[in-house]
């Protein structure tokens, strides 16, 4: 896996973790699969619908809660397990919970934000895994503000942060006026 080599933090990027075979037919068994939800957001005190769509599994049942909305995981599916287990097996570590995203077209996305719940630990690890249409994964730094940093998130790709990173950094994916088509996103964590 390649390091981004950015200050502070601890993130690797592998663009071919997934087969374009494996992606292709994932991405249609997790499409039409899951029960996709579109939850609302607390913001300052005013509520949105979230721009996008999420599912929560895990290998527990511990809930995970962020921006004022709890989910409760389902168990994993076995498509799931197997990708856990092949990250375990590539990243030696063992995520209890996947969140899941569904970016429906260039207008859904996900704001700026670290992932810093407490239930994630003191130094979160995080394995993002993208299917479907690639989309650019911005990272700004919250005190050197000349820090910035955007990638291309492409279709089988294995994105990992850990240490210190979600401290120091912010990450989003931004709405584009581009056509592109939908993404899946596979956010591997541990919650125990
Ligand atoms: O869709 C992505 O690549 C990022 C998702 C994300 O940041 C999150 O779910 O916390
Ligand atoms: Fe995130």
């Amino acid at each position: 896996m390649k390091p981004l080599l950015l200050p502070d933090a601890d993130i690797f990027y592998e663009s071919n973790f997934l087969e374009t075979s494996k992606c292709d037919s994932l991405f249609k068994t997790l499409r039409t699969q899951i029960a996709w939800q579109q939850d609302d957001i607390k913001l300052f005190g005013k509520t949105y619908a979230q721009p996008r769509l999420t599912a929560l599994f895990a290998e527990n049942k511990k809930t995970y809660s962020y921006s004022g909305i709890k989910m409760e995981p389902k168990l994993f599916p076995e498509e799931l397990l197997i990708l856990r287990d092949q990250l375990k097996r590539a990243t030696g570590i063992h995520f209890t919970t996947c969140l899941l995203n569904l970016y429906r077209d260039g207008q859904d996305s996900n704001g700026w934000h670290a992932d810093n719940e407490k239930e994630l630990g003191e130094n979160p690890q995080i394995a993002s895994i993208s299917l479907g249409a690639p989309r650019f994964f911005k990272l700004k730094h919250n005190s050197l503000k000349e820090e910035k940093h955007k990638l291309l998130l492409e279709n089988g790709s294995l994105l990992l942060m850990k240490g210190t990173t979600q401290h120091y950094w912010k990450h989003e994916i931004p709405k584009t006026k581009k056509h592109v088509g939908e993404r899946i996103n596979l956010t591997f964590r541990i919650i125990k």
